[in-house]
């Protein structure tokens, strides 16, 4: 199903709603949650933890399980071919399909998402040919069709001739005993040695990309003898290799220390350069978010409640709660982090009203009653709060 969204949007969440059918009762998780993701930036979510951050980077890949549902909302995404589908009513074969491909993932823990078992670059291979078989395939035919012009031996003209029939049936997926048969006799499966050979040059490269010195070392290696951040550097490439439109990551440096933190974050930046990637970079910590982010949604209890450029978050955060984020930040290395006031509110009974009210010290009457929505205060910053923009009036 295609939807007319005509704009710059690679992504567009509208009113997304998530509930989870707990013992405690209804977990309202998600509570409309709104923002877009525009082509080739980074935007980031952040807030404290539980707010909804990695629900909602699971919703994008429809990754909720069970007691966890989807309740309303639509998810836009705009497809390489520039159609634009709501992921949430594609059929779970066509999800699959982009999941993966057009929009790839990396998680806080790198070692959990690699197979111990397996060579990093056996997983990167299959990984690589899971996507792009065909393409390599189609390469294959190409080049032996070249072959044959050559060739003046009849047999081997059919032999080559039997391989390209055979590589046709692969392309296809064609899964007939016969193809299985026939790719089993040395003689005409050739081109096999020849795809794997192309995806280990992609993935030689790829780990170039991600910057791994030595790839031709990291390939031979089992992930425990590579180090936490060469794990991540791993499953970065892994995530290029389907060349993804949007890359969500959800807190992927969390787990390393401060200084491959930082190195990460910079390789990220520069490969959504070099493969003209969107990032939804999810995060508690508000100096990555500086690090990385072109824009930035500030979440509080299921709901976006700020959303601007990265400079006016910092230089002029408008939303109580974001003001309290940053003034939590110490600012010196000695000094201890400054807790926000009050407790994360229980989503089976979150507060009524604006959710942050009873944290909040501007917080009045209104507040308690009537949730504010999110509104455009400034030029392409939304805050969603009756008393942004003016200290005494409410301007909502
Ligand atoms: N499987 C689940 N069952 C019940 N409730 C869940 C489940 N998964 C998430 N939730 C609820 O959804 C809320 C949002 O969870 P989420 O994991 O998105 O938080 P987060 O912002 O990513 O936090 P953190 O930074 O700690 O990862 C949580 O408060 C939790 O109550």
């Amino acid at each position: 199903m295609s939807v007319n969204a005509p704009n710059d949007n690679v992504l567009e969440l509208k009113g997304l709603k998530v509930r989870f059918d707990t013992y405690e009762g209804l977990v309202k998780a998600l509570e409309g949650v709104n923002f877009n993701i525009k082509s080739k930036e980074t935007f980031g979510i952040v807030g404290e933890t539980g707010c909804g951050k990695s629900v909602t980077a699971k919703s994008i890949m429809r990754l909720i399980s069970s007691p966890g549902k989807i309740t309303d909302g639509e998810i836009l995404f705009k497809r390489e071919n520039n159609g634009v589908i709501d992921i949430l009513e594609l059929s779970d074969k066509e999800v699959r399909e982009i999941r993966g491909d057009e929009i790839s993932m990396i998680f806080q823990e790198p070692g959990e998402a690699l197979n111990p078992v397996y060579t990093t670059g056996y997983q990167l291979k299959e990984a690589i040919l899971s996507h792009q078989s065909n393409e390599f395939l189609k390469e294959i035919k190409n080049e032996i069709e070249r072959e044959i012009e050559e060739e003046d031996s009849y047999i081997k003209k059919k032999l080559l001739n039997t391989q390209i029939k055979l590589i046709k049936r692969n392309i296809k997926k064609e899964d007939s005993r016969l193809t299985k048969y026939l790719s089993k006799i040395p003689l005409i499966n050739g081109y096999k040695d020849k795809l794997s050979e192309k995806a280990k040059e992609k993935a030689i490269n790829l780990l170039e990309d991600v910057e791994l010195s030595e790839p031709e070392e990291i390939y031979k290696n089992y992930p425990h003898e590579l180090s936490g951040g060469q794990k991540q550097r791993v499953i970065i490439a892994m995530a290029l290799s389907s060349e993804p439109t949007l890359l969500t990551a959800d807190e992927p440096t969390s787990s390393l220390d401060v200084s491959i933190q930082s190195k990460i974050l910079s390789l990220l930046d520069e490969l959504k350069e070099e493969h003209n990637l969107s990032i939804l970079y999810i995060t508690h910590n508000l100096g990555v978010v500086a690090q990385i982010c072109d824009r930035v949604g500030v979440m509080y209890s299921g709901r976006i409640v700020e959303i601007a450029n990265v400079n006016d978050i910092f230089e002029n955060p408008l939303h109580p709660y974001t003001i309290s984020l940053i003034e939590a930040i110490p600012s010196s290395e000695k000094e201890e982090l400054n807790p926000i006031g009050g407790v994360v509110p229980n989503l089976v009974n979150p507060p009524s009203g604006c959710r942050f009210h009873p944290r909040c010290p501007r917080a009045n009457e209104r507040c308690k009653k009537k949730r504010p929505s999110l509104k455009e205060l400034e030029k392409d910053h939304w805050v969603e709060c009756y008393h942004s923009g003016d200290k005494d009036g409410e301007l909502n």
